[in-house]
């Protein structure tokens, strides 16, 4: 039977990386998809923003929305201090598979908790179901037009603190309109834009990082 895209990267990885080493897994993807098939990765161009917010904040506790295969969950992963975690939700349950065991490749299963099912359900059952207080920071890469349903959803759950930091990928391409309009005009909320590109691509992208005030 036919395998799918997310199946041929996780085999990219098992031939190309070494297992328990993060970064040469994020290696092996951004070469499979620049040489082989694009996917809706972060990317190396983008991640390195990413990099750079993780290292910043240095969170104790962050939630991913959008997994896919797990691409930016090892590059965040990578970066955690001791004892810090992330949670990551995945609605769909052949790339919530495939995450699994690339993160498992990575060496990365203890710092992990991927979750199936949708943002929309699960963010008001965080707290009773994993004992979370609120998210040191939150990367949104799931469906964009939950990002803003799914951000008042994280205000009202009580997820998120004084100093929180959003980040959300694709603010340009495919585009999160509503989202911007809202983090941008909100006096919740101190936003920052990060311009690059859409991954393996020279289309325009960036990332929005916004600061929770309270
Ligand atoms: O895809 C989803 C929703 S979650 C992924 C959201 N992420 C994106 O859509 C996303 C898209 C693009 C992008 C795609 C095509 C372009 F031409 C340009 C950009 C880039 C990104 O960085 C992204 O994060 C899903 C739902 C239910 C399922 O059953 C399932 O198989 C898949
Ligand atoms: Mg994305």
């Amino acid at each position: 039977t036919q395998s799918t895209r997310p199946q041929r990267m996780l085999a990219a990885v098992h031939n190309n990386a070494t297992r328990g080493d993060p970064r040469s897994v994020v290696k092996a993807i951004d070469q499979f998809c620049r040489q082989k098939e694009w996917a809706m990765n972060i990317g190396d161009e983008k991640g390195c923003i990413l990099d750079s917010v993780v290292s910043e904040v240095n969170p104790a506790m962050v939630l991913e929305l959008g997994t896919y295969c797990g691409y930016s969950t090892v590059r965040i992963a990578s970066q955690l201090p001791p004892h810090a975690k992330i949670i990551t939700l995945e609605f769909n349950p052949q790339n919530a598979a495939v995450a699994r065991q690339i993160i498992a490749w990575a060496g990365l299963g203890e710092k992990i908790k991927l979750i199936e099912g949708s943002s929309g359900d699960w963010i008001p059952k965080l707290k009773e179901q994993f004992g979370v207080d609120t998210f040191d920071l939150v990367f949104l890469d799931h469906w964009k037009d939950r990002y803003l349903p799914d951000t008042k959803l994280m205000e009202e759950c009580g997820l998120l603190r004084k100093g929180s930091i959003l980040l959300a990928d694709n603010v340009i391409c495919p585009g999160t309109p509503e989202y911007l309009e809202y983090i941008r005009n909100s006096p919740r909320y101190k936003s920052q834009y990060f311009k690059s590109h859409l991954e393996y691509t020279r289309v325009e992208d960036g990332l929005e990082k916004s600061i929770f005030l309270g």
